[in-house]
This record gives structure tokens, C-alpha cells and sequence, in this order.
């Protein structure tokens, strides 16, 4: 299964969420994916590291070292995959933990291989413990034993694999199982881009997509895009048809501010359902701290959801601190949100500190 992104969204969808909509292509339908490093903005350690092992492997006439990307949803972690074969020169097959449901079918991925091809998994640590078992000797020693029928007519199979390069993606590398994790050669994670690299990449779609947008209108975009490319991509897009017909068509500072108010994102990109987390937290649990599974039921939304989605960007704007007695708000989230920072509390003691 393969995945394309954002190109096409509907209205229905959450304008600043960072899933993405599986399809049968990587990127033949996304002209905004970068194929080289060169062309993939930001991320500079992931990218220089990247650089050298690419080169030093191509020297070597070998194949790359397994990979694992991590990190939050939407920083271009596939995008990244799709480049890692694209310098090697050789080909990428694409999938994801959960769509592989037995061993025969990581089986029959890795015996389609040729030599050097990279097999990106989506979403690794959701791989089953059978499958996860027999990729472990394939990763090692590029070879597999299987065992067909039962009984007398046990027969096990040694097959031998072509040298692959395994990169694995997940937005949870703490969930990934020790062995596996030990398997990676190398082992990226990427970071939350600062808006002037997003600005970069809004510029850069806007050139692809023929958007007319000037330097400060970028810029504004980017800030309130949550860090994140695949966001940054999305609101171009919406801010567009603003431009369109409330302007000439260019989008400026003022048209994307007028276009994100409309789209109640803020100025620092949380839109309604942060606040209403955060409100939450406020309103009903004096600030925290509060449990997880708690805060999901409080809001109606899934735990999951709330650590990949909305946490990995408020803790990195220091609007939520995480304790070992739950999620807390900070003083300066009250603040933002226009509430008075209540005396004894989590956020009372934090802001001493600050
Ligand atoms: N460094 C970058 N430079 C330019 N564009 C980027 C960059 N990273 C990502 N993008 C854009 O952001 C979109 C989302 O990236 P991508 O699908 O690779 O995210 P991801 O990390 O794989 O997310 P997920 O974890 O949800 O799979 C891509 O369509 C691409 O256009
Ligand atoms: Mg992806």
C-alpha cells in the first residue's frame, strides 16, 4: 500500500491535520514532494549525516544501512524515503506495519526485491510480533527460513534475500521493540521546522502550484503552520482561494492574516480544537496535571491522537508540560488564551521558573 499526501483534500477535513490520505502512489501525483536532498529544506543534521552515508555507500558499490526516521507526523519522514532511494539510484517499495498481516507477506516484499531497493515501512512500530520476528534475520543477514505445512510434511525453506536497505518510519520510535530498534545502521529524527524554513517550503509549492505570494505573506503562513511541512502545504492552499476572492490573487500579509482568522488559526496555528483541549485542562482540572486516557475521555478523543497530533507542538511552544502525574498547562497557555494564571496551582509553580 502506498501513500500519497495532501494534494487533494475536502472541505470536511481537519485543515490542520497532519494524517495523510492513502493512495496507490508515493508521490506521482504530488508534485510537492522534493525527489533530492538538495530540494529538501531544513532538517540539515538528518540531511549532512544522510549525505555522508549515501555517498560513502555508492562508493562502496553497497547497499545503504537500514534506516529508521522518526518524529512527529507530517515533518517528511516518506518524503525523505523517497529521496534515500532516489540518490542510491534504486527503487522503493512502500508499506506500512499494519498492512502487513502475516509473515508470508513480508515474505513475499522481500523476495520481490532487487539488490540495493529500499522497503519502506510506514508506521513500524505497529508491525505484528510474527512479522517483526522474521524480519529481524532478514535485516541481519539478509536471509529468511520458512516453515510450510505441519506435521510430517514440515519442510523449512532457508531463501536467501537480496541485499536491501530497510527504512523504517514512526512517529513513536519509544515503542519500537529493542532488537528491532538495534537493527538500524542509522537512526534520524526529525525535528519541528522553524518558519523561516516553512516559509522556504511555502515559497517553493507556491512556485509549483503557480500561487502568487509575497515574502511576509509566506513568513505568516509558516508561523502558523505548527512546525510542520505537510500543514504548511495545506494552508497555502486554503489561503489561496481567499486570496482569490477577497484580493487580486496574491497572497500578502494581510490576506493570509484575514484568511487564517476566517479559518480560527491562530497566530501561533492552534485552532479550535487545541483550545478546546486546553480549555479543558483549564476549566476542569485547574491546569493539570491530568492523566491521559482522562484528558481523551474529557474531550471525546483518542489517546493516540492527543500524543502524536496536538501534544508534540504545544510542548514544543512550552504551552503543556508533561509530568509523572500527567499532562499540566503552562502560565503563558493561560496567558495566550486570555485566562488569569489561578494562585496554587501546576502552572502558578511552573511560571516561577520560567
Ligand atoms: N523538507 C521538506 N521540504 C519541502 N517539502 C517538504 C519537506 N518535508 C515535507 N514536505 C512536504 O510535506 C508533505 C508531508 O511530508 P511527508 O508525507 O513526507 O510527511 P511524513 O513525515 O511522512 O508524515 P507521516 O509521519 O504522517 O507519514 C509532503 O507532501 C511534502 O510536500
Ligand atoms: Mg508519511
Amino acid at each position: 500500500m502506498d501513500y500519497n499526501t495532501d494534494f487533494e483534500m475536502d472541505f470536511e477535513d481537519r485543515i490542520m491535520d497532519t494524517s495523510e490520505i492513502p493512495s496507490d502512489t508515493i508521490d506521482s501525483d504530488n508534485p510537492l514532494r522534493p525527489k533530492t536532498l538538495e530540494d529538501y529544506i531544513g532538517q540539515d543534521k538528518a540531511k549532512e549525516n544522510l549525505r555522508i552515508f549515501i555517498e560513502a555507500a555508492k562508493k562502496r558499490g553497497e547497499s545503504l544501512d537500514h534506516v529508521l526516521l522518526y518524529g512527529p507526523p507530517g515533518l517528511g519522514k516518506t518524503t525523505l524515503s523517497g529521496i534515500i532511494a532516489n540518490e542510491m539510484g534504486v527503487n522503493i517499495r512502500i508499506t506500512s506495519g499494519p498492512a502487513i498481516e502475516k509473515p508470508g507477506d513480508l515474505a513475499a516484499l522481500l523476495t520481490n526485491l532487487n539488490p540495493g531497493d529500499v522497503l519502506f515501512i510506514d508506521e513500524i512500530h505497529r508491525l505484528s510480533r510474527s512479522v517483526e520476528e522474521i524480519l529481524y534475520p532478514s535485516m541481519e543477514d539478509f536471509a529468511i527460513d520458512i516453515i510450510t505445512g505441519k506435521g510430517q510434511m514440515a519442510a523449512s525453506y532457508h531463501l536467501p534475500l537480496p541485499k536491501f536497505t530497510l527504512v523504517g518510519a514512526t512517529t513513536r520510535a519509544g515503542q519500537l521493540t529493542a532488537p528491532l530498534r538495534d537493527r538500524f545502521g542509522v537512526v534520524l529524527r526529525l525535528e519541528m521546522y522553524t518558519p523561516e524554513e516553512l516559509a522556504q517550503i511555502i515559497t517553493r509549492s507556491a512556485g509549483i502550484l503557480d500561487i502568487k505570494i509575497d515574502e511576509e505573506g509566506a513568513l505568516e503562513l509558516a508561523s502558523r503552520s505548527r512546525g510542520t511541512p505537510r500543514i504548511a502545504n495545506r494552508l497555502l492552499k486554503r489561503v489561496r482561494d481567499f486570496s482569490e476572492v477577497i484580493s487580486d490573487g496574491v497572497i500578502t500579509l494581510e490576506v493570509a492574516q484575514t484568511a487564517l482568522d476566517r479559518l480560527e488559526i491562530d497566530e501561533l496555528g492552534l485552532d479550535q480544537n487545541d483550545r478546546r483541549m486546553l480549555e479543558a485542562m483549564i476549566k476542569y482540572y485547574r491546569g493539570g496535571p491530568v492523566g491521559l486516557e482522562t484528558l481523551a475521555a474529557a474531550i471525546g478523543e483518542e489517546a493516540v491522537t492527543i500524543e502524536d497530533v496536538y501534544e508534540p507542538y504545544l510542548m514544543q511552544i512550552g504551552f503543556l508540560s508533561r509530568t509523572p502525574r500527567g499532562r499540566c498547562v503552562t502560565a503563558a497557555a493561560y496567558e495566550h488564551l486570555g485566562y488569569k494564571v489561578p494562585a496554587n496551582t501546576a502552572a502558578a509553580q511552573g511560571s516561577l521558573f520560567d
